[in-house]
């Protein structure tokens, strides 16, 4: 039978159907970060377990650390240190491969494994964290776990799992100028709403799936959990290939060519089936920015906050208004034009080389608008050294954004450095729900061309009005 890409790593990796229905899997590789690793690593021992695989299982410090120049253990959020210290201690004890503080491999998890060839075409990968999926861009199956799955994983290798339905979103045709992968993942959720990928591996593809490039990938799968989906995925090809080639954990020499032609096999076939199929025209598509709470609370930069009307259910107006209320908004409000008092460029979602260049491209020579706070987080230290040797970070603090070490900052309160209660921050990252970027802040979630453009007009900015766009 015909089979598609994410049935073909499935079966590869299947261990054993089980009796109730579930699968055992195996897992390739597993990452972990100190905010969700460190109380797994520590479960694991006290129950005095080891893990199986410690040179599959890999560690960094993303979410807690402190994104000011010259930090250390020391964090704004309360306790962060103990997690840190913990998850060093931790860490050496099992033996797993850590990107500690100071490291500069260091970075978000979901940046740092495909920059070092960690995830690769047709593996499983595993990390408690929901944006795994993330790495599903690589033509991998990669998905987000709990801490006690990752427990599970660790000593065994192995996780139990339901067998999730297959999904394929074509995105036809071609991207407008200004129009990027963020657009496109929020365009799709905006569409068919921040549940619609529920249950689903997703399959991502289409010429303008193709034409990405794998920063693009990376930023269409991250949000694949916004969807809802199981995970999203995309076809490794000649793109994949040259990304990976040469990279730290990537095979090399006669191990490259056997991987190469193993993942040559790993496209879906023509006559394979999905049990849905959701077909998308790229050139519909605008830059994209939300409005609400949620990432389905999308719309066209040249649109406005829907009628309540216009939504297809009670709960989903209940939602919506309870929405306007907290973002300070009513229906008719135009979204451009908007004034805002933060931009945040940085996150899993977008802070990689690409996502910098875009928004560099468009702060190269002006300022940020008076009384904007503006911040630069690259998703790792590789990236902030790429684009520091590029001199991107002069642009960046030439134009008044501040330029931080790499974590995942203000994209999680949890960290413990915010953004002010009813400001409005424009921000590259993936959620925007209530007090995600601190106690009332008020989130809308665009682009990094869309969010260098807006703090240049202290505005919500279509960043096509900026010629620089490419
Ligand atoms: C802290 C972590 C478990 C969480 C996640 O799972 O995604 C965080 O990364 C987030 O983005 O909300
Ligand atoms: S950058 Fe944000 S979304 Fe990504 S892992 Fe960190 S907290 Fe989660």
């Amino acid at each position: 039978m015909a089979k598609t890409l994410f049935e073909k790593i499935w079966d590869a990796h299947l261990v054993k159907a089980l009796p109730d229905g579930t699968f055992l899997i195996y897992i390739d590789r597993i990452f972990l970060h100190e905010r969700t690793g460190s109380i797994a690593l520590q479960s694991l021992a006290e129950a005095g377990r080891k893990v199986r695989h410690p040179e599959r299982v890999f560690c960094t410090m993303d979410h807690i650390v402190d994104t000011f120049p010259g930090r250390g253990d020391d964090t704004v959020m309360p306790s962060g240190k103990n997690f840190i210290q913990a998850t060093r201690k931790e860490a050496k004890a099992a033996g797993i491969t850590l990107f500690d503080i100071g490291d500069d491999r260091q970075g978000i998890a979901h940046v740092i494994s495909p920059e070092m060839g960690i995830v690769q075409p047709g593996i499983t990968l595993v990390c408690p964290d929901s944006h795994t999926c993330t790495q599903g861009a690589m033509g991998a199956a990669a998905w987000g776990i709990g801490s006690s799955e990752a427990e599970h994983a660790m000593a065994t290798q192995t996780l139990r799992i339901n067998k999730p339905k297959l999904m394929r979103v074509v995105f036809e045709g071609e991207l407008g100028a200004g129009v990027t992968a963020k657009d496109m993942i929020l365009h799709l959720i905006g569409q068919y709403g921040a549940n619609g990928g529920a249950g689903y591996a997703i399959e991502f593809a289409g010429s303008a799936v193709e034409n990405l490039s794998i920063e693009g990938r990376l930023t269409l799968c991250n949000m694949a959990v916004e969807f809802a989906a199981f995970t999203g995925l995309v076809a490794p090809d000649q793109k994949t290939y040259d990304y990976l080639e040469g990279r730290t954990y990537a095979p090399k020499g006669k191990d490259w060519d056997e991987a190469l032609t193993y993942w040559q096999s790993l496209v879906t076939e023509s006559d394979a089936a999905f049990d849905k199929e959701i077909v998308i025209n790229a050139s519909d598509i605008e830059p994209t920015v939300t409005w609400g709470t949620s990432p389905q609370h999308a719309a066209g930069i040249s649109q406005s906050v829907p009628a309540l009307e216009s939504l297809a259910s009670d709960d989903a107006r209940t939602a919506a208004q309870r929405a306007l209320d907290y973002q300070g908004l009513a229906s008719g409000d135009a979204l451009a034009g908007l004034k805002i008092d933060n931009a945040f460029i940085g996150s899993c979602t977008n802070a990689r080389i690409e996502d910098l260049r875009s928004a560099a491209s468009i702060l190269k020579g002006r300022k940020v608008a008076a009384g904007i706070k503006a911040i630069c987080v690259p998703g790792s230290q590789q990236v902030k050294a790429a684009a520091e040797r590029e001199g991107l970070d002069k642009i960046f603090e030439a134009a008044g954004f501040e330029w931080r070490e790499s974590g995942c900052s203000m994209c999680f309160f949890a960290g413990g450095e915010h953004f002010g209660a009813q400001e409005r921050v424009l921000s590259t990252s993936n959620r925007n729900f209530e007090s995600r970027q601190g106690p009332g802040t008020r989130t809308h979630l665009a682009s990094p061309a869309t969010v260098a453009a807006s703090a240049i007009n202290g505005v919500i900015t279509d960043p096509r009005t900026f010629t620089e766009v490419n």
